[in-house]
């Protein structure tokens, strides 16, 4: 019997097309599954979808075809402890294939066919009357403000290029306040904070060496220094693939933080809300295709 699965597909991500579709169903159908296609009309429906499929059937099997933001959206529509999760990625930063392994859209169709998965954990982050689901990181601070001053229109034109833009505008307008972040017990006083489900950040750079989206729990990197110089040292470090500890940041594990102030807030690479918020590690909350 063929193993019916979903593919929640955006047609606006990097590199879709029709014809890739096909051969993506092909290939499926080839290994032993039955697809339905859902392509997305907008940023709500991969949740839409994940929960209709995940309320429908007994055993939900969502495949989120598209970039990081489409498995963040199915993700976040996924009941907990009940379906299997895969990522064929289509998109433009693709963070989660490169922290995973998975190199192209062949690759990442093989994995599906092996069916070889491991229990997810996430982080949910709850701030102004949002809750969201998170597989790579939450930025609160320079980051958040960087994602929040993107503007669509040239992230259409420039692609990644727009990140650069909004930054350059970021840094103009600084805003050197700190706030404070709250973990086990303890409090510090940040300018920025990193909560790492992953390893990778914005690509293929390695801000958080240990962070795994299959084990417990974040690694959280607090930037201290609140000056423009300071956040130059740390990006020449990640560069340089030194990770970006020592100075004026710290490393530490958590399972459960509390940020204060009213920094802007990004999820997987985009914007939520602004601070305060809570965020706290989520063990098993789906079966991922690794
Ligand atoms: N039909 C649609 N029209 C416009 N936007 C959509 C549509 N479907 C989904 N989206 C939104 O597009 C956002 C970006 O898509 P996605 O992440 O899949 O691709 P990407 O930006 O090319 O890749 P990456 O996030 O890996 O850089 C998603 O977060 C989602 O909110």
């Amino acid at each position: 019997m063929p193993l019916p699965c979903t593919l929640i597909i955006n047609p606006t991500s990097g590199s879709y097309s029709g014809p890739l579709v096909k051969r993506i169903t092909e290939l499926l159908a080839a290994g032993g599954f039955e697809p339905t296609v859902l392509l997305t009309g907008g940023p709500d429906d991969a949740a839409a979808f994940a929960a209709r499929a995940c309320s429908q059937e007994e055993n939900p099997y969502i495949i989120a075809v598209g970039g990081d933001g489409t498995l963040n959206g199915a993700l976040n529509g996924l009941a907990p402890g009940k379906a299997t999760l895969a990522f064929i990625p289509l998109g433009t930063a693709n963070v989660c294939a490169l922290e995973l392994g998975i190199g192209s859209v062949d690759e990442a169709v093989r994995r599906i066919i092996r069916r070889e998965t491991r229990p997810l954990s996430v982080g949910v982050l709850e701030g102004f009357g949002v809750e969201r689901r998170f597989l790579l990181m939450a930025g609160i601070g320079f980051d958040g403000f960087v994602v929040e001053g993107v503007l669509g229109a040239e992230k259409k034109r420039f692609g990644k290029g727009a990140y650069v833009l909004s930054a350059l505008r970021t840094l103009a307008a600084w805003d050197g306040r700190p706030m404070e972040v709250t973990a086990g017990g303890e409090r510090r006083s940040c300018h920025s904070v990193i909560v790492c489900n992953a390893a990778r950040y914005g690509g293929k750079f390695v801000l958080a060496p240990g962070a795994d989206m299959f084990g417990p729990g974040f690694r959280v990197v607090c930037i201290e220094g609140t000056r423009r110089r300071d956040y130059l040292g740390i990006a020449l470090k990640v560069l340089a693939g030194k990770g970006p500890g020592g100075g004026d940041v710290t490393v530490f594990d958590a399972d459960e933080l509390t940020i204060g102030g009213n920094k802007a807030v990004q999820v997987d690479g985009d914007f939520i809300c602004h601070g305060p918020v809570t965020i706290r590690a989520v063990a098993d909350l789906a079966r991922m295709v690794v």
